[in-house]
C-alpha cells in the first residue's frame, strides 16, 4: 500500500522521505492517512518475505507473530534483544511455542547500558528492507503514542559478480554493516551477508549508531554524537547559513548529565548538534537549545491518560540533581500531525531557522537525551563511552534533492521537498506552573483522561 500511487496525491509524496509516524487509534482519521501500522509494514504489499530479523528493547512474542500476515508467520524469525536473567528466561520460553523463532542476547557489558535499538531487517524474494523505528515490539507502543518509522526503498539483489559494493553516497551499507559486527555475534552473521549482498545504493539518509564501548582512534567517530559531529563537519550547512540557529531536542526520557549544564549538554553534546561545514575552528556563539519533554500535564490529558508515563521513564532522583534542565524545556504540541494527545516515545533532533521555517536537518532515533545513548567523552576526550545500542538516521537537504534546507510542513497535506516535522514548531515554553513529568511520584490532585489519580507503587 505504501509504494500504491494512490488517488490522493500527498500519499504519493509521503514516499519521498520513507519517515512515516505510526497510526493512533481514537484520533481523526484524516491525521492517520500518511501513518503506518505495524502490520503495514509486515504486509504481503512489501514484498514476499522469506526471513526477518527484529531488533528492539522490549517484545510480547506472541503479540509480534501476530502482525505479520498468516503466510508469514512460520518463516524464519531473528529477535535481538538485550534482556539478562529473568526477562531472558521470559523471551526464551516464548519463543519455544515457535520453531521459527530463534534469540540472539546482545551482550550488555557496560553498567547501565540497554538495548535500545528498534530495527526490522526484512528478507524478500526479490530484494530487502531496512525498517527503523522508535516503537518498541509490544500493542501499546503502536496504539496511541506518536512513533516514528523510517522504511528503506527496496533493496535489490546483487547478481553474483556484481562489481558495485552497491553502497550509497550516505555510506549507508558500509556504516550498517560496521554498526552489526560490533555486536560480534555468530547469530547475526547471516544478517550480515544477506546485507553484503543487497545493492543499498538508493539509500539517502545516513545511520546514525551507537554501541556500548569505549571507542578511540578511527572508532571514536564512528558512532554516538561524535557521529553526528563527523557528518555535519563534512555535510552539514555552512557556518554562516545556520549561525544562531537553535538546536532542537525531543525525546522520551532523560539520564543524568551531572550537576550543571556546563558538565555535557550545553558543552560535548550541543557541541556536537550545532557542528557546521567549514572552518571547525570558528565557534559559533552558542546555538539556543529548545528541548521537547511532556509536562505532567500533557500525560494526565492524553489520550491513555497517567498510564502513557509507563514509557517516560524520568525519575525524580534524576531530575532533581539537573532542575537546570527546566530552562530549555518545551511542550509537546503536535496540532500539525493531530497528535497533541498521542504521547511521544518518537525521539527527533533537528536544526531550525529562527523563523522555524526552514530546519538544516532532521533525525530520528532511539536515542534519548542521556550519555548513555550519545557518549560522553573520557580520558581528555581521547575516547567516547557509549552504554547502549541505539541507531537512528540522519536527514541531511541535499541528500533529498533541496536547495541547501527542508522547507518545514506546516499543515497536513505535505507539498514535494517540505519535511514532516512530527511536531508543532516553533516549541511552546513551558509555562510558570509546568511540571516535566516524572514517572516515579504519585499525582493525585487532578484525574487523567480516564477519571484515574497515578499512584506508583
Ligand atoms: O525508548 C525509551 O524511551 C526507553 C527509555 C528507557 C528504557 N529503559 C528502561 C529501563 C532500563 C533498564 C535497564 C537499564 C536502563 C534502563 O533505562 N527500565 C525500564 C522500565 N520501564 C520502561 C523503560 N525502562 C527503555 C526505553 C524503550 O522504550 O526502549
Amino acid at each position: 500500500k505504501l509504494d500504491q500511487k494512490g488517488s490522493d496525491h500527498c500519499l504519493k509524496m509521503n514516499d519521498r522521505f520513507g519517515f512515516y509516524l505510526t497510526k493512533v487509534a481514537g484520533i481523526d482519521n484524516a491525521h492517520n492517512l500518511h501513518a503506518v501500522h505495524i502490520k503495514d509494514i509486515l504486509s504481503t504489499s512489501m514484498g514476499n518475505l522469506q526471513a526477518s530479523a527484529q531488533f528492539n528493547y522490549m517484545f510480547d512474542i506472541p503479540w509480534l507473530i501476530q502482525q505479520y500476515p498468516v503466510e508469514f508467520r512460520s518463516k524464519p524469525l531473528l529477535i535481538v534483544h538485550g534482556m539478562q536473567r529473568e526477562t531472558k528466561a521470559e523471551y526464551d520460553m516464548a519463543a519455544m511455542n515457535y520453531s521459527n523463532v530463534k534469540l540472539c542476547q546482545a551482550k550488555m557489558e557496560i553498567m547501565y547500558g540497554t538495548h535500545h535499538t528498534k530495527m526490522m531487517l526484512l528478507l524478500y524474494d526479490n530484494g530487502m528492507r531496512v525498517v527503523i523505528t522508535t516503537a518498541n515490539n509490544i500493542h501499546q507502543d503502536w496504539y496511541q503514542k506518536t512513533q516514528g518509522v523510517w522504511i528503506s526503498p527496496l533493496f535489490p539483489k546483487l547478481d553474483k559478480g556484481e562489481a558495485s559494493a552497491g553502497d550509497s553516497d550516505t555510506h549507508f551499507k558500509k556504516d550498517l554493516l560496521e554498526y552489526l559486527s560490533a555486536y560480534k555475534l555468530n547469530g547475526l552473521k547471516e544478517w550480515q551477508e544477506h546485507i553484503k549482498q543487497h545493492n543499498m545504493s538508493s539509500a539517502k539518509v545516513f545511520i546514525l549508531g551507537s554501541v556500548p564501548g569505549r571507542h578511540l582512534g578511527e572508532k571514536k567517530t564512528a558512532f554516538g554524537h561524535l557521529k553526528l559531529r563527523k557528518i555535519l563537519q563534512e555535510h552539514g550547512p555552512s557556518v554562516s547559513e545556520v549561525k544562531g540557529w537553535p538546536v532542537v531536542g525531543q525525546f522520551s526520557s532523560i539520564g543524568s548529565m551531572g550537576p550543571n549544564k556546563d558538565n555535557w549538554l550545553c558543552a560535548e553534546w550541543r557541541e556536537s548538534l550545532s557542528t557546521a561545514k567549514g572552518l571547525g575552528g570558528l565557534r559559533t556563539a552558542d546555538a539556543p537549545l529548545k528541548l521537547i519533554f511532556p509536562t505532567k500535564d500533557n500525560i494526565r490529558l492524553s489520550l491513555e491518560g497517567y498510564p502513557a508515563g509507563a514509557s517516560v521513564p524520568y525519575s525524580i532522583h534524576t531530575a532533581k540533581k539537573q532542575q537546570f534542565l527546566h530552562e530549555y524545556f518545551h511542550q509537546w504540541r503536535a496540532e500539525v500531525q493531530g497528535r497533541s494527545r498521542a504521547m511521544p516515545h518518537i525521539k527527533t533532533y533537528l536544526r531550525m531557522s529562527p523563523d522555524s521555517k526552514k530546519i538544516a536537518w532532521f533525525a530520528v532515533t532511539s536515542s534519548n537525551l542521556s550519555k548513555a545513548a550519545w557518549g560522553a567523552l573520557e580520558k581528555k576526550q581521547s575516547q567516547l563511552m557509549i552504554r547502549s545500542y541505539e541507531i537512528g538516521v540522519l536527514f541531511l537537504p541535499q541528500m533529498f534533492g533541496a536547495e541547501k534546507f527542508f522547507e518545514v510542513q506546516d499543515k497536513e497535506c505535505q507539498n514535494s521537498g517540505e519535511f514532516p516535522v512530527p511536531y508543532d514548531l516553533p516549541p511552546t515554553p513551558y509555562t510558570k506552573q509546568d511540571r516535566p513529568w516524572l514517572w516515579d511520584i504519585p499525582y493525585k490532585d487532578l484525574p487523567d483522561t480516564h477519571g484515574n489519580m497515578w499512584c506508583p507503587s
